[in-house]
Formats: C-alpha cells, sequence, structure tokens
C-alpha cells in the first residue's frame, strides 16, 4: 500500500488566505482539508472537505508545489482555491481565521505545512 495523500486547501480572497486551528496538543495552524478517499482526485477530496468542515463551495486552483511528508502514510497536498459560494464556518476547528501574507508566522503551523506557509508569504 502507497503513501495516503492529505490534501489541504490555500483559500485565498483578495490579499489573504483562510487559515484554520487545529486544537490539540499536536495542534497548530493548517489548511482546512483531510485525506483523499478511495475513487477520489485530489480536488473532489478538497471541495468535499471544505464542504463537510466550513460549509463553503470552492473552486480548486493549482498546487502549491510538490507535496511534503506528514508520516511514513500521509503526504501533504496543497492547493488554491477560491470560494464560490458561502462564508467559513467554524466546526472542528478551534479558530479560522483570514492572514495577510505579512502576518503568516511559519513556526504558528503544524510542521508538514511550513513550506506553504514560505511560499505564501513570499507570493500570496
Ligand atoms: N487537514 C489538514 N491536515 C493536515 C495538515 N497538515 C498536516 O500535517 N495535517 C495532518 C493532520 C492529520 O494527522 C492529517 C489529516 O487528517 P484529518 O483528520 O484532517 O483527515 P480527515 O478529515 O480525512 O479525517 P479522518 O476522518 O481520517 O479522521 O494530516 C493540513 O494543513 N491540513
Amino acid at each position: 500500500m502507497g503513501v495516503q495523500i492529505v490534501v489541504g486547501v490555500a483559500v485565498v480572497r483578495g490579499d489573504r488566505v483562510l487559515a484554520a486551528y487545529r486544537p490539540g496538543p499536536e495542534g497548530g495552524w493548517e489548511f482546512p482539508g483531510g485525506k483523499v478517499e478511495p475513487g477520489e482526485s485530489e480536488p473532489e477530496a478538497a471541495v468535499r472537505e471544505l464542504h463537510e468542515e466550513l460549509g463553503i463551495e470552492v473552486e480548486i486552483g493549482t498546487s502549491l508545489g510538490p507535496g511534503v511528508d506528514i508520516s511514513d502514510k500521509y503526504r501533504l497536498h496543497v492547493y488554491r482555491a477560491s470560494i464560490v459560494a458561502g462564508e467559513p464556518v467554524r466546526t472542528e476547528h478551534s479558530e479560522l481565521r483570514w492572514f495577510t501574507a505579512a502576518e503568516l508566522v511559519e513556526e504558528d503551523w503544524l510542521v508538514p505545512d511550513r513550506p506553504f506557509v514560505r511560499l505564501l508569504r513570499n507570493k500570496l
């Protein structure tokens, strides 16, 4: 069995990106999203997860560079996206926040997310 992909979504609106805080001891800022299920493409999983987690409809854009290993089992892929309908509603996360590029602090994010955050800091 291969590695399973976790898809994270960088929802961009104007000059800001949406961040979600994963609660708990292993917590930190992350991109909303989740595991790709069998038979799903990554963009399909991304659309489904954002609907489930935030109640929004998104259009998935380009991939933010190569994947990053989370563990032996999981690898993180991040896509840009924009909101087509709805306003994010917090359900599973402890906080939602829209950050400008200048406000992004890599160390506050889950470790696998940091290279993506660095990319967004340079070009949101
Ligand atoms: N959603 C998300 N998960 C991330 C990111 N960075 C990162 O290391 N992860 C890790 C945390 C979790 O161990 C794993 C994703 O699991 P998840 O619990 O969100 O996936 P899921 O919604 O499909 O949940 P489940 O039903 O399998 O429990 O990936 C990120 O930016 N977004």
